[in-house]
């Protein structure tokens, strides 16, 4: 069952320089409960591709479906979670006043936002938490309440624009090993941007390689990896395999500049 179509989507943006051409001419389906990575060299668009599907761009040609309803009708029936680059917690809320506040905005009780927030910092091993502010944690343990955040009002789709770029390597596989377990978990549909190879492969069951100038899609490759993923899976030949398979198409892009 697809979750998310996009036909023939194509966004220009236009600049004092001339037009930008984000986006050209994406197809893609994506199916309930997969989890699919974008990635490309920077100005490929992923970030553009990623917004479009959540309604916060409009694109200039083509048409965006979730759940069988236009982009912006999903927006507004909460089908998403959003996860941005930088964690942006308030400073002057604590970790649980900050997972409050959409929930607060979206008009849920007190006793049921107290209930949704227990749950989803327990998802993301941050019990006990709630309380600290923002300051008081450390940026993988901030990029963790701000996928809470995310995952309070409970949206089928989460979509996720690289939220652990910037952090260090061990850091990052244990969250892309917890991302692993909570996707098992609820069985969610997950778009997410990265740069890196290595988690593009580890993480995904469908990897969407996109190029620049105009923003396209260059190759998808279904993955071949079993849902349940150890990090030792990623020192296996069919690991190697699809992470060579990336590579190729990442250089074949490159090769129409
Ligand atoms: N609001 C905007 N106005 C004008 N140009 C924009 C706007 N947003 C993005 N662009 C341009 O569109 C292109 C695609 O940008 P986008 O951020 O989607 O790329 P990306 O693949 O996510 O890059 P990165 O990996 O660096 O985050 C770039 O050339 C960028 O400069």
């Amino acid at each position: 069952m697809s979750v998310i179509e996009a036909q023939g989507v194509s966004l220009t943006f236009q600049t004092a320089d001339g037009p930008v051409h984000a986006l050209k001419d994406v197809d893609l389906t994506i199916g309930k409960g997969e989890f699919v990575s974008f990635i490309g060299p920077s100005g490929c668009g992923k970030t553009t591709f990623l917004r479009t599907i959540a309604a916060l761009e409009t694109p200039t040609a083509g048409r965006i479906g979730v759940n069988g309803l236009s982009a912006d009708e999903a927006r507004r029936a909460r089908a998403y979670g959003y996860v941005f680059q930088a964690p942006g917690l308030y400073p002057w809320r604590t970790i649980s006043g900050n997972i409050s506040l959409p929930l607060e905005i979206m008009g849920f009780s007190k006793t049921d936002r107290a209930k949704r927030i227990a749950r989803v910092l327990d998802m993301v091993e941050l019990s006990g938490f709630g309380g600290k502010f923002p300051w008081q944690l450390s940026g993988g343990m901030q990029q963790r309440a701000s996928i809470a955040r995310a995952l309070a009002f409970d949206a089928d789709i989460l979509l996720m624009d690289e939220p652990f770029g910037a952090l260090d390597e061990i850091v990052r596989d244990r969250l892309n090993a917890a991302l692993l377990e909570l996707w098992a978990k609820t069985g969610k549909t997950i778009g997410f941007v990265t740069h890196s190879i290595p988690e593009a492969v580890y993480l995904s069951t469908k990897i969407v390689v996109m190029s620049p100038r105009p923003g396209r899609i260059t190759r998808i490759i279904e993955s071949t990896l079993p849902r349940e993923r150890p990090l030792e899976i990623r020192d296996t030949p069919e690991f190697i395999r699809i992470a060579q398979e990336v590579r190729e198409g990442l250089r074949e892009g490159h090769s129409y500049d």
